[in-house]
């Protein structure tokens, strides 16, 4: 069990009230809040529905028994609950270790309350390192080569025990595309978002006003 992550996905379970609809992240520090949720519904009698940012979320709410519903039915949430791979004290971050992150910037675009749970390794004073970038397979090579006129060195993710390229939820392929330094986290956001065939990256740059970020400690 890895305690930090667990005391913030606790701490984060703290924040959903009866009646609320919440968006339900991907990973592993998510589990330990749907812990505790569970609990709380069983203990507390709370209704709530969840909107999953992924098919692992929502095959363990269905094991656990937190009822589901879509941003369809509520395109609006009361809040989300996400981990992260790195957090900014600006509260700017990097996502999509989980390769999840375009399902779960849709929910927490979609939220009035953004609530990150991470361990204390994924705190930095920088983003730096690779940016998830979930890429339409048709426009895979000419993503690669936009990407390293921004100067970005992308590779496609493999791996997982799959051969060839991971492929997303949504059927899409994911590279992690490496940048000597994240100079303007919040201009490369925008700039990867404007590249025909990137569906979204793994920078959120512009949810840190409803954010809470939760530091789970050992
Ligand atoms: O962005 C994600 C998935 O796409 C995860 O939220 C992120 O990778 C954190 O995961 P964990 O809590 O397992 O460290």
């Amino acid at each position: 069990m890895d305690t930090a992550k667990q005391e913030a996905g606790y701490r984060a379970a703290g924040f959903v009230r009866d009646g609320m609809v919440i968006g339900i992240g991907t990973g592993s520090t998510v589990l330990y809040a749907m812990e505790r949720i569970v609990h709380r519904i069983r203990e507390e009698n709370l209704s709530i529905l969840g909107v999953p940012t992924s098919h692992q979320a929502a095959f363990r709410a269905v094991e656990m028994g937190i009822p589901l519903t879509s941003l369809d039915s509520h395109p609006s949430l009361d809040l989300a609950i996400d981990g992260a791979d790195q957090v900014d004290p600006a509260k700017l971050m990097i996502k999509g270790r989980g390769a999840a992150h375009l399902r779960e910037k849709c929910v927490a675009d979609a939220a009035r309350q953004f609530i990150v749970v991470v361990d204390d390794s994924k705190c930095v004073a920088e983003l730096n390192g690779k940016i998830p970038i979930e890429v339409l397979p048709f426009a895979c090579m000419p993503v690669i080569r936009k990407l390293s006129e921004y100067g970005g060195r992308a590779e496609i993710r493999t791996g997982s025990g799959k051969d060839g390229p991971v492929i997303s939820d949504n059927g899409n392929i994911i590279m992690d595309c490496l940048f000597e330094r994240i100079e303007d986290p919040k201009s490369l956001e925008r700039e990867l978002a404007m590249i025909p065939g990137i569906v979204a990256s793994g920078l959120f740059t512009q949810y840190a006003d409803k954010t809470t970020v939760i530091v789970g400690k050992k």
